[in-house]
């Protein structure tokens, strides 16, 4: 008799996977070496930004009390005493109706509140004129109009993307403090699989699951342990499941967890005594999508065809993993968009259809089913059909989950 799995709403199973995942540890990186990890301490302010008033243009440093009453009929004339460029400071301090010719990022001189920028002025060897009044702190970058000395710029728990490394470098983070990467590894079940290199032989098919979950770590910045692949035979899998699932912090397989003859997934969580959280979940593709733990560590039993091995990585072990990592947004952003075209068929429970997204509309990336290998290529997006309803036509509101986006969010699909 087929055992018989009562599904568990998406929403509850990602919850539960997150209340499952614990915290790494965290490590001092170098900074050239951060990009795209979670930073695992705030990132404070350790001066102003701009640390001092600076010349934003090219041009002169002037009084601004000088130039009141200047105009097209009545030109006011300066005498220039100095000449810097950013780096330098002058040791000149501006008297009435002097300037310095100073250029883009130098400090504003003693003296000086505004800038004339060269194409304000008429040049005349060592002097220029000036035809309109200036205000106080006209053209100058203020010290701290960025950023303020002591506040926290970015919170813990943040991707550090080139923004932040810029802003890390601003302040002498040579190490920052980041979460430690997770001990992922890969395991694929299937007496048919053959690999990449090899020959198609009758009934075998190559190993598409590993190398794309490989590559769908790898746009999260983490590297993977490669097991390589396992054939269906209880014994060869537990003993492979076992000893991957001791390296590593989170095990992810694929194949091997429906109700098939050569299923062994359910027997070898069973015969390692692993808890499994849920073994089938109210989606399409992934409905026999299975998380277990161990030990503390994570089994994901993800399903062999492969739209839903993709899907069952992206809606719970991306953010699993994030979370593990501190990320303070580790679900998939989430907009919505206008279907252009029909999507016709029923859904009894929640869909996630491989999807190009263009930033208004969303439509299917072509071949749909659970097996489908082309549309998870051709996708940007995945669209998300709730349970429970009926076909959707060409411009009904749709949700759409973004792939491949740098910055997650903070909650599943609000
Ligand atoms: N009687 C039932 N049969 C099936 C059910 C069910 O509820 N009752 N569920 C179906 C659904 S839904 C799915 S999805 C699949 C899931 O199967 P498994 O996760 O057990 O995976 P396998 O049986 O090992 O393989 C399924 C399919 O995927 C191909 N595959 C496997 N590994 C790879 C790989 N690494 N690269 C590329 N393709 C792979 C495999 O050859 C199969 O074609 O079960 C349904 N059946
Ligand atoms: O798990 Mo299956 O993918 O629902 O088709
Ligand atoms: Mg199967």
């Amino acid at each position: 008799m087929v055992e018989k799995r009562i599904p568990m709403q998406v929403k509850d199973a990602v919850d539960l996977v997150m209340s499952h995942a614990g915290s790494l540890e965290t490590e001092s990186v170098a900074l050239e070496d951060s990009y795209g990890r979670i930073l695992a301490q705030p990132l404070t302010a350790t001066t102003d930004v701009p640390p001092f008033n600076r010349s934003p243009y090219d041009g002169y440093a002037i009084r601004s009390a000088d130039t009141a009453g200047a105009s097209g009929t009545s030109r006011i004339p300066f005498n220039v005493i100095d000449h810097i460029g950013a780096g330098e400071v002058s040791r000149k301090t501006l008297n009435a109706f002097e300037a310095i010719r100073i250029m883009t990022g130098a400090q504003l001189p003693a003296g000086a509140d505004a800038v004339a920028m060269f194409e304000q002025t008429v040049e005349n060897g060592q002097s220029f004129t000036l035809r309109k009044p200036f205000n106080k702190l006209e053209n100058v970058s203020l010290q701290g109009e960025d950023v303020a000395h002591g506040e926290e710029v970015i919170e813990s728990g943040n991707l550090i993307n080139p923004g932040t490394i810029a802003l890390l470098a601003t302040f002498g983070y040579s190490q920052p403090q980041v979460a430690k990467l997770p001990t992922v590894g890969i395991l694929s079940t299937g007496t048919e699989l053959l690999s990449v290199g090899d020959a198609l032989v009758p009934g075998k098919i190559r190993n598409s699951n590993g190398p794309m979950i490989m590559a769908q770590l790898k746009r999260m910045g983490i590297p993977c342990k490669m097991y390589g692949m396992s054939i269906d035979n209880l014994d060869e899998s537990f003993e492979a499941v076992q000893k991957a699932a001791q390296e590593t912090d989170c095990l992810i397989t694929t194949g091997g967890v429906s109700v098939g003859d050569f299923d062994f997934l359910p027997a070898i969580y069973e015969r390692m005594g692993a808890k499994v959280l849920f073994n089938k979940v109210a989606m399409r593709p992934g409905s026999v999508t299975t998380v277990a733990v161990a030990d503390g560590r994570f089994l994901f039993g993800l399903s062999g065809n492969p739209s839903a091995c993709f899907t069952g990585f992206e809606l719970f072990v991306r953010p699993a993993l994030l979370k593990m990592m501190g990320a303070e947004k580790p679900f998939l952003p989430h907009t919505t968009a206008f279907l252009s075209e029909d999507f016709e068929k029923a859904n009894p429970f929640t869909r996630f259809i491989r999807a190009v997204y263009d930033g208004e509309t969303v439509r299917p990336a072509g071949f749909n089913k659970s097996n489908a290998v082309s549309s998870i290529a051709r996708g940007n997006a995945l669209i998300v059909l709730p349970g429970g309803t009926r076909g959707f036509v060409k411009g009904d509101r749709v949700d759409v989950l973004l792939l491949g986006v740098e910055e997650g969010a903070a909650k599943w699909m609000v």
